[in-house]
């Protein structure tokens, strides 16, 4: 559901007596190598958000891909030979997307593991932490798939790219990037990647309250979507800045409260 920018105290509320901010929380699907993460960077860039420090963002981008679950060691043998079903849904670890999309939009600081392809292992020492953010960008092939995640995203956005261009980068990308050789991808994509993108990804761009086609060559929707996330950052800021004069009090225990524009259009915090 896409809801209206100017409400913003839907996302804000007490915990303990601490105010929180909700995180205005998009999901972004679409078959493999569409252009997900791309599309990401390039609304992360366009808000200005990209060389910064971590603990200053306002908007954070997380990948599915992190939450894949552990696999046993016959399945680690079947992944090696390219014979494991990394786009089924069974593949992922699905409670532990659940409770840190929960934590997320509690306003709570969460770790998520790092995820290495090469070896299809959750790295569960090489952890990530996430800060509390305005925008928690949640992208990833399968993320409209569980009803329940589903239902937690405000903004639902479907990357839609033709499957021999997917395909094409697909192939470059896992054998520059994942370790894989040329059979290797081309048996999994045949086997697992097409079927299932067919049987469990494709389906949920129903879900889908923008759908982008060509990815990130398409910079108008990428620029409507960027607006869009605009308008909800300049009401937040809007709606702190009333607070902050109505109870002249400024301080707060997690993110700070008022934000600045930088001139260029872009968002920072102020010192
Ligand atoms: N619009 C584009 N033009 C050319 N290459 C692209 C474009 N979008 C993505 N790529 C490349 O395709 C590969 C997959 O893109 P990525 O954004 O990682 O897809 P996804 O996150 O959907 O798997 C990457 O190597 C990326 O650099
Ligand atoms: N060990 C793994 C884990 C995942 N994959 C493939 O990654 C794809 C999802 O990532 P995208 O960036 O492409 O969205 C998915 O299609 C899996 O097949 C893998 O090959 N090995």
């Amino acid at each position: 559901m896409l809801r209206k920018m100017s409400d913003v105290s839907k996302y804000n509320g007490k915990m303990n007596g601490i105010e929180v901010k909700t995180p205005f929380l998009i999901g972004v699907a679409g078959g493999t190598a569409s252009g997900k993460s791309t599309v990401c960077k390039r609304i992360m860039e366009k808000l200005g958000q990209v060389d910064m420090d971590h603990t200053q963002r306002q908007v954070v981008c997380i990948s599915q891909d992190s939450f894949y679950r552990e696999l046993s060691p016959i399945e680690i043998t079947k992944a090696a030979k390219g014979q494991f079903n990394f786009d089924h849904p069974g593949a992922f670890n699905e409670k532990l997307m659940e409770k840190t999309l929960r934590e997320i939009l509690a306003g709570r600081k969460c770790e998520i593991p790092t995820y290495d392809y090469r070896n299809h292992a959750v790295r569960a020492d090489d952890v990530v932490t996430i800060y509390p953010a305005d925008v928690v960008l949640f992208e990833g092939i399968l993320v409209f798939y569980f009803p329940e995640i589903r239902d937690l995203f405000h903004m639902k956005l479907f990357v839609d790219t033709d499957s021999d261009t997917r395909l094409a980068r697909r192939v470059t990308r896992d054998i520059n990037e994942r370790g894989r050789d040329l059979d290797q991808v081309l048996n999994q994509y045949i086997n697992f990647v097409k079927p299932a993108f067919e049987e469990f990804c494709s389906p949920t761009k129903k879900f889908a309250d923008v759908i982008i086609p060509r990815g990130a060559d398409n910079t108008v929707a990428i620029d409507l979507i960027v607006q869009h996330i605009r308008e909800f950052l300049n009401n937040r800021q809007k709606a702190e800045a009333n607070n902050t004069s109505a109870s002249n009090n400024v301080t707060s225990s997690h993110i700070t409260l008022t934000r600045v524009s930088s001139g260029d259009g872009h968002l920072k915090r102020p010192h």
